[in-house]
């Protein structure tokens, strides 16, 4: 088993992209577990399935051919032989894939699916970014973080990405997301035994070094 640092925060905190670099930095893999809600999602709208009717998407889960590389530098999301890695991320996604990640049969699937992918992960070390990692999926993870930053704060970060999307769209997006996502975990506490890194104040570069400094810190033998 890799080397294993769980990453959980709220929308927009810096979870992927940092994680991403932080992997790329130590020679680890990366796995973002959002992904497989948003192409779950994306795959129910695509089978004309109501993503409000949990019954309708649980039984979209056999259909589900979901394949994600955990290579760093060859990020790639595929639903069967669609590539999906755009599209996911389109705001209309955002918007309702909080609806197919409360499904608890959803979770337990995707859960099982995550712990497969950190198993068969070659690299010496795995950083798997979420919701749940630091509590459900790995909570025994030797490394285990919670990256935040203000609200304000992300909404500002994620507004430069949209930058065709009114900024009043996505930081009403991004409440309502957080508000959904956390009745069914909770994100903004760090658990028992979980580093919280706020970046508010911090540049990219510095959120990264701040992330490695605390695997640095408990794992001194994998961090040069
Ligand atoms: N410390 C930082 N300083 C400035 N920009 C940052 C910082 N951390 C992340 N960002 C930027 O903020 C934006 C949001 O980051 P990212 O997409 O990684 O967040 P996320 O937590 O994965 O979001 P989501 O949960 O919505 O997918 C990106 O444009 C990223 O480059
Ligand atoms: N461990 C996780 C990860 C994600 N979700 C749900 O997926 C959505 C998209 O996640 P991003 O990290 O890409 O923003 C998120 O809003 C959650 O609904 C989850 O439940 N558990």
């Amino acid at each position: 088993m890799p080397l294993v640092v769980a990453v959980d925060g709220p929308a927009g905190s810096g979870k992927s992209s940092v994680s991403k670099e932080v992997a790329r930095q130590l020679g680890y893999g990366f796995l973002d577990t959002g992904a497989a809600y948003r192409a779950l999602a994306w795959h129910a709208e695509a089978s004309g399935i109501d993503t409000d009717d949990a019954a309708s998407v649980v039984s979209s889960l056999p259909s589900f051919a979901y394949r994600i590389g955990t290579d760093p530098a060859g990020y790639a999301v595929h639903v069967g032989e669609v590539d999906v890695t755009t599209a996911i991320r389109e705001p209309h996604i955002s918007a309702i894939v909080s609806r197919v990640a409360k499904v608890p049969e959803v979770r337990t699937h995707l859960i099982e699916l995550f712990r497969g992918i950190m198993a068969d992960e070659r690299h010496p070390g795995i950083v798997v970014e979420g919701r749940d990692i630091t509590t459900v999926v790995a909570p025994d993870a030797p490394v285990r973080i919670l990256l935040t930053a203000s609200e304000e704060v992300r909404i500002a970060r994620r507004s430069a990405e949209l930058v065709d999307v009114p900024a009043e769209y996505t930081g009403e997006q991004l409440r309502r997301r957080d508000e959904a996502d956390a009745k069914v975990v909770d994100f903004m506490t760090a658990a028992d035994g979980v580093t919280t890194v706020d970046s508010t104040e911090l540049d990219f570069d510095q959120t990264v070094e701040a992330v490695i400094g605390v695997i640095r810190a408990a794992q001194p033998e994998a961090v040069r």
